[in-house]
């Protein structure tokens, strides 16, 4: 029944503006009839808090670890219930599936993980985000990002605004000289190309399997007695103590005063302006860290005071995907 269902995996490294090409394209009404799977590999569910202010679209959450490590039979699991769901709605096959995986995954385990899907008959398509102020120099150290833009049948070169493409183009064309590249400044055009166009269906040969040794993902929580104040002192305080370790932040900060709970996120360490979101009160209080060469020992030295608790992600994803903790 789904035999005309595009499955698109939406990957791309931390903070390379997955959720917000994303959320772009969910806008445009060819964007009719997909259904979107959410996979964050902290516990906090930002992306899927910021893509539900997008419409009606049914979205399915896969959060709390890394769907390339320990979320496959999940994933297998969630399509299946959106195509059941649909079907018992009696409306036709979704258009498309998009997963937006976490910014650590690795596209071939999750391919591979869709094998007992195929009686389904998707088609497969891997849409890469690469960040053109980032992604060359953070290539150097991360090999997600090569496995990423190697798997990648569309590449879509994102923050053109804010550095040169030609850094990321060249990385881009020294691993995947086939994927088809999007380098459009209009960010409506580029949502429109990135999920419209049909690249070349290929994966390369060489994916790892290799988990994350290096990064941590970690969960900061604020005392009750922390100040609006506090809350700010620390978050600038662990951009200057992390420097360029420092890759992603992203979360949901509560004011004292009046309750408000607003969007906070950076990549690397350069914060965006604070938003609130739409139904945002009921959202819970909490801030994921994604960091390289640190652990939770590490970030509670930024506040020894203790207004912050600092915990270690240890649930399902820190089986496969080693988040270091040093404390
Ligand atoms: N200037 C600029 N900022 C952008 C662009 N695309 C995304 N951003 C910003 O980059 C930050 C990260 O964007 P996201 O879309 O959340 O990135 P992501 O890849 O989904 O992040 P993770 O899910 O954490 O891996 C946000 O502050 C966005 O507003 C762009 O084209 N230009």
């Amino acid at each position: 029944m789904t035999a005309t269902t595009e499955f698109i995996l939406l990957a791309g490294f931390l903070g390379s503006g997955k959720t917000s090409l994303l959320v772009d394209w969910l806008a445009l009404p060819e964007a009719a009839h997909t259904a979107v799977i959410v996979n964050e590999a902290g516990e906090i569910d930002v992306d899927g808090a910021i893509i539900a202010t997008s419409g009606t679209i049914p979205i399915a959450m896969l959060a709390n670890g890394c769907v390339c490590c320990s979320l496959t039979n999940d994933l297998v699991f969630t399509i299946r219930a959106l195509v059941e769901e649909r079907e018992r709605a009696g409306l036709p096959p979704f258009r498309r599936i998009v997963l937006e995986a976490s910014g650590l995954s690795r596209p071939g385990p999750i391919l591979r993980s869709l094998a007992p899907l195929a009686p389904l008959g998707l088609t497969v398509r891997i849409v890469t985000t690469c960040d053109a102020s980032q992604a060359a120099r953070h290539a150097e150290h991360f090999d997600e990002i090569t496995t990423q833009l190697a798997a990648a049948s569309t590449i879509v070169f994102t923050k053109p605004d804010l550095a040169s493409t030609g850094a990321a183009e060249a990385l881009a064309a020294s691993i995947n000289p086939l994927a088809l590249r999007v380098l459009e400044r209009d960010r409506t055009a580029r949502a429109r190309a990135a999920f419209s166009a049909t690249g070349p269906a290929h994966a390369a040969p060489w994916f790892s399997d290799a988990a994350h040794p290096r990064i941590a993902v970690l969960r900061a929580s604020f005392s009750e007695s922390a100040t609006w104040e506090d809350r700010l002192d620390w978050m600038e305080d662990l951009a200057a103590f992390c420097g360029d370790r420092l890759l992603r932040v992203k979360g949901f900060i509560r004011r004292p005063q009046t309750g408000e709970v607003l969007l906070v996120q950076a990549v690397g360490t350069l914060f965006s302006p604070m938003t609130a979101l739409s139904g945002g009160q009921n959202l819970p209080e909490g801030v994921v860290i994604i960091a390289r060469d640190l652990g939770a020992s590490d970030l509670r030295a930024v506040n020894p005071d203790a207004l912050v608790l600092i915990s270690s992600y240890r649930s399902r994803a820190a089986l496969a995907c080693a988040a270091v903790d040093a404390g």
